[in-house]
């Protein structure tokens, strides 16, 4: 195996996991520490192992990344990558420097580059600065985040809070002169964390080349899109999948948000949740969504999303919302698709979708047909042996028409 990958959130965690397959590498998610057959592994070139763990608190999400780097390690992996957010979501407090400094002790380097970087998604590093789409990540809409606000754009001050380390940059001139230069830059470096400018896909290869040499790499997905690979396995085949169709979507996301309105747009039939109810008595809310859904699939596609504009994001200081809205969208989707109703299933947000998938006790994701850069089709077999096409969106990605055109690639 070449890579094992512990990625923050679950939709990370395919996100990456179809970048390395659109590499041509044969990758496969594992649920955080759920068994799996190690059968299923054989042929595997990468496993990345999803975590909840973005916003656990530090101590819980240094241990769960620990035992996942030992999994991945244990499986064979010759070399390990830490999966964040290609906006680097996390508060001062929080979990990337620690989980980096963890991974750095277990496997004995003295560095790894930080490369957050997509520029197909809009996120960009220059002088250090993280960009969405050319504006600054403290003036993109990442500002208002319901839980990591991201109130800075300089990655080397978002880093150094979280970790005693050194944090040194690279700038893109080094990039541009190529990976020997950068690799010289790399090695003459401080030990620590490096983080490197990357504006283009073309930029992304040059640091994964010159990075070869380190057994830890960390970043969004998009500097997986340029390792060296020799494999040409394309996307694992779908299981038919006759049932009921739904979204859910518990991001209140920029793009979320357009595709939410393009759905509205559509005709889609949509409900939003009501997230008072939800807080007072979540399973009662899903079971009144429950019947809502039932009463349209499977002809249509119906749409239950918590957030229309960010006027809905409840102030949430103790997580509270936030709690009863993933309980409820997950509790729904494992009820439909419990019965058989619903078997394929798109999920817009992170934290929402690592709910939906715990929920569903899913094992393993075995990578479908991808969707956009970053956004894939998966399959999954739930712990009552229910066969599941999941689509797991991070909050900002993918068009507008997502809810209306995923289902294409199924036929
Ligand atoms: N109306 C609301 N008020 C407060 N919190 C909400 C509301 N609706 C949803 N939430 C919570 O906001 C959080 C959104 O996080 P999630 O990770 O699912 O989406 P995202 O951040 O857009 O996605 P990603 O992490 O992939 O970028 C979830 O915990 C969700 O339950
Ligand atoms: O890197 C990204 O932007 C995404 O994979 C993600 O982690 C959003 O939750």
């Amino acid at each position: 195996m070449h890579i094992g990958a512990v990625a923050d959130d679950f939709t990370g965690a395919t996100d990456l996991a179809t970048t390395l397959q659109a590499r041509g590498l044969r990758a496969a998610v594992v649920i955080e520490d759920r068994p799996v057959d190690e059968r299923a592994l054989d042929g595997l070139d990468a496993v990345v192992v999803a975590l909840k763990s973005r916003t656990a608190p530090v101590e819980e999400a240094v241990a769960a990344s620990q035992r996942a780097l030992d999994r991945v390690l244990g499986w064979g992996a010759d070399r390990a990558y830490v999966k964040y957010c290609s906006t680097f979501d996390s508060t001062d407090a929080g979990n990337i420097g620690p989980v980096l400094d963890a991974a750095r002790e277990r496997l004995g380097v003295d560095r790894t580059v930080v490369v957050p970087s997509f520029p197909a998604n809009g996120r960009t590093v220059e002088d250090g600065l993280l960009l969405v789409h050319g504006e600054l990540l403290e003036d993109s809409p990442m500002r208002h985040h319901p839980l990591t606000p991201m109130t800075r754009s300089r990655v080397r001050d978002l880093l150094a809070p979280q970790t005693a380390q050194p944090v040194s940059e690279i700038p893109l001139a080094v990039v541009r002169e190529g990976a020997d230069a950068l690799r010289a830059a790399i090695d003459g470096a401080d030990p620590g964390y490096l983080v490197v400018d990357a504006v283009t896909d073309d930029d992304l290869r040059v640091i994964a080349a010159a990075s070869e040499h380190l057994r830890l790499l960390s970043g969004g997905a998009a500097l997986a899109a340029g390792i060296d690979a020799t494999g040409g396995h394309g996307a694992a085949p779908m299981p038919p999948l006759p049932g009921g169709r739904l979204v859910v979507a518990g991001s209140a996301s920029a793009a979320t948000r357009g595709q939410v309105a393009d759905a509205i747009a559509a005709g889609l039939p949509t409900r939003q949740v009501d997230v008072a109810a939800a807080i007072a008595d979540p399973d009662a809310e899903a079971d009144a969504l429950a019947a809502w859904v039932r009463g349209r699939i499977p002809r249509v596609v119906p749409v239950v999303y918590s957030v229309a504009q960010l006027s809905d994001v409840r102030p949430d200081p103790d997580g509270v919302a936030a709690a009863a809205v993933e309980r409820v969208l997950a509790r729904l989707v494992a009820e439909l698709v419990g019965t058989g109703e619903v078997d394929r299933v798109v999920v817009a947000g992170g934290e929402t979708s690592g709910a939906v998938v715990q929920a569903l006790g899913v094992g393993m994701l075995r990578i479908g047909p991808q969707l956009a850069p970053g956004v894939c089709w998966s399959a999954a077999t739930t712990a009552d042996g229910r066969e599941v096409g999941l689509v797991l969106k991070s909050g900002n990605f993918g068009a507008p028409d997502l809810f209306t055109s995923a289902w294409e690639a199924l036929r």
